[in-house]
């Protein structure tokens, strides 16, 4: 689904691991689609990323505007009053975000619309927040921006993105971005797919173009790496009310391992967004959500959990994923999967994704061919 966090665990890994690994370690050659070393800079482009987190950020502001609106509230005083309207515009104009002039007065007004109390009790809704436009949320990254210290660095004319700044902002995937490495001399591509509506229903005829079957001949293996929100739990789909986004990431799943292209393919699912998951089940104003996955708790853990917020935090990650693993179980039973439970914006992801390639996909599923 978009916004899952794939693009995150791809440039956590190529940008800030494998870099250092390809520098330090002559194992590993970072490629061009040829297979030739690849020299210059991974990505570099800053004035795009610059734009986007202005964009992300602005979009941010909007939704918690609209939700003071939605409150009854009005802000503290006349100008943050029509500062807010500004801002309304902007976001609905945002091709005009490059072009804002960004002066002290811009980031003066930020600071105070974000320790506005009518605006602070809208922030305070974050996790439950939910405008009538499908996909649209604030991103999850959003924390890591709203200081003021943060607010006014992005704001400045100069500011160019830091490559943190970069892993917490969204930028949704078109079509597919491609990687390619090699491991001694095993050649490894990873293709990140865009996954917003518009761009799933695309997905399976990609997956056609793929060199995903396997023959005898070859030694070639594919993965399918599906990456799960746990922060979708609580997000109702916005055409069916009693299901999430969680619900129709499951059902994507299933329809994606249908595929006939997919038939040869490992499945290793990333259930990711702890953290997100985890603000959101200790948050009084979610507890009701717990309806969304009570399929995997039983009554007794229920009831503790609605009436005193109790709960283990494993028995709530078993809940939200069993929903994909009784479709593994049920449907999927011949293939060989994994799963881990993962937060992308954590350094720590590049070391799971890395051993999951090294360990499980290439040693022990192609263990033939390395060296
Ligand atoms: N808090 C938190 N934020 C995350 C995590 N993983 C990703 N994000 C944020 O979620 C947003 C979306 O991440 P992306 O990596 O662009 O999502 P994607 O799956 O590639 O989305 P599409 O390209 O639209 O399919 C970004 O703002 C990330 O910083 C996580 O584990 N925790
Ligand atoms: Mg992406």
């Amino acid at each position: 689904m978009g916004s899952a966090g794939k693009s995150t665990i791809i440039r956590h890994y190529f940008i800030l691991h494998l870099k250092y690994l390809c520098a330090t370690n002559s194992n590993y050659k970072y490629c061009n689609e040829d297979w030739s070393e690849k020299k210059d800079e991974i990505e570099g482009d800053d004035e795009i990323w610059k734009n986007k987190i202005r964009e992300n950020i602005i979009n941010a502001f909007d939704i918690f505007i609209k939700q003071v609106y939605k409150n009854g509230d009005k802000f503290e005083n006349e100008e943050l009053q029509v500062f807010a309207k500004s801002l309304e515009h902007l976001y609905a104009n945002k091709s005009e975000i490059p072009s804002v002039e960004m002066s002290d007065l811009f980031r003066e007004h930020l600071i105070n619309l974000l320790n506005d109390p009518s605006f602070k009790k809208a922030l305070a809704l974050k996790n439950k927040i939910q405008i009538d436009e499908p996909e649209r949320k604030p991103f999850d990254g959003l924390a890591y921006f709203l200081n003021e210290t943060k607010l006014k660095e992005v704001f400045y004319t100069s500011y160019i993105p830091s490559e943190e700044d970069k892993i917490y902002s969204r930028l949704p995937t078109i079509e597919v971005h491609r990687y390619y490495f090699m491991l001694n001399k095993t050649k490894i591509e990873i293709y990140d797919a865009g996954g917003q509506a518009s761009e799933r229903v695309r997905l399976l005829s990609y997956l056609s173009r793929w060199n995903t079957g396997q023959n005898s001949s070859s030694n070639n293996r594919s993965f399918i790496l599906f990456v799960v929100s746990l922060s979708d739990y609580n997000v109702k789909h916005p055409e069916y009310p009693d299901k999430t986004l969680l619900d129709e990431s499951a059902a994507f799943m299933d329809a994606l391992l249908n595929s006939e292209h997919t038939r040869h393919c490992g499945v290793l699912i990333f259930f990711n967004k702890k953290d997100r998951f985890f603000e959101k089940i200790t948050d009084e104003l979610c507890r009701d959500d717990v309806d969304y996955i009570k399929d995997g708790l039983s009554p007794a853990e229920l009831r503790d959990y609605k009436l005193n917020g109790k709960f283990k935090k494993d028995k709530m990650f078993d809940a939200v994923e069993l929903k994909f693993f009784k479709l593994l179980e049920e449907k999927h039973k011949n293939k060989s999967s994994y799963s881990r439970n993962t937060c992308a914006v954590d350094p720590k992801i590049m070391e799971t994704f890395h051993d999951v390639i090294k360990n499980e996909i290439l040693l022990e599923n192609i263990s033939g061919i390395l060296p």
